[in-house]
């Protein structure tokens, strides 16, 4: 039997490092992912990046129990569900989007941040292709391109940090999304690292803790996740 390829968004999150300020019904403040850019809610575009690969077989929208938003802003869009699914954190909403799909363990899941709007359709392609071919998860990255300092807490003289070291960088990279592993073994993972509550920000992680070397594959510039005030001016002059 032909292994689908189901993408998962979680869209649970109250985006507070973005600090939207917006109201939406009732007065709720608006989640990031609702805010407009270009017209459009930022969670519409980041499911119609991953929509716009055809073997994309269904994209499931995981948001909050309390969710007001979801059917307005995905309104029209095919092969796109939502369920009122989402948890506590990232690794929490995840997990009950895989839960909730009840997916065959074989079949390829990409999970994809609601907050990266600008996905690129070639680097979604080069994920699936490299994961397809390659029979084996990934994930989208892009290696470090600035010297990297680790600083220490001590204050400066202007109340910051300070130069603690530099760190060698040839081997780093910084992870975007999708990242896209067979569904049973990456529902397992998260599984166990919730068991030894092991901090878990990206579906990777749960994978490498279970003993798994998912592949780096190089992701884009313009996929970069919507996180300060700031990114959303960028992400709208971007797309
Ligand atoms: N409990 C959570 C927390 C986050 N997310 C989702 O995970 C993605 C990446 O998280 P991030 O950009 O950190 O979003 P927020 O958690 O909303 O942002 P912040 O940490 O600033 O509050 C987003 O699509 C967000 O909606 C989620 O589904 N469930
Ligand atoms: C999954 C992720 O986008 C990869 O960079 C990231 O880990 C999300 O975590 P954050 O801590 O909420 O930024």
């Amino acid at each position: 039997m032909t292994k689908k390829i189901i993408a998962i968004v979680p869209a649970a999150g109250i985006g507070q490092r973005a600090q939207t300020g917006f109201s939406g019904p009732e007065n709720a403040v608006l989640p990031k992912q609702y805010r407009l850019i270009r017209g459009e809610p930022m969670l519409r575009l980041a499911v119609q990046a991953l929509l716009a690969d055809s073997r994309v077989d269904q994209v499931r929208v995981a948001v909050a129990p309390e969710d007001a938003w979801a059917a307005q802003a995905l309104a029209g869009l095919p092969r796109t569900v939502w369920r009122p699914c989402g948890g506590p954190s990232r690794a929490q909403t995840v997990t009950a989007a895989l839960q909730d799909a009840a997916l065959r363990v074989d079949d390829w899941v990409l999970v994809h941040d609601a907050a990266r709007p600008g996905l690129p359709a070639k680097a979604l392609a080069r994920l699936i292709d490299a994961c397809l071919a390659g029979g084996q998860g990934g994930l989208l990255a892009q290696r470090v391109a600035d010297t990297v300092k680790r600083g220490s807490r001590r204050d400066n003289a202007a109340g910051g940090d300070v130069v603690q070291a530099t760190v060698v960088r040839d081997a780093l990279w910084l992870a975007q999304t999708p990242q896209m592993f067979p569904a049973g073994l990456l529902l397992q993972a998260l599984l166990a690292a919730d068991a030894a509550r092991a901090p878990i920000t990206d579906e990777a992680s749960a994978m490498e803790l279970a003993g798994y070397q998912p592949m780096l594959i190089e992701g884009a510039a313009q996929n970069f996740k919507v996180t300060w005030p700031d990114d959303f001016d960028l992400m709208e002059k971007w797309l």
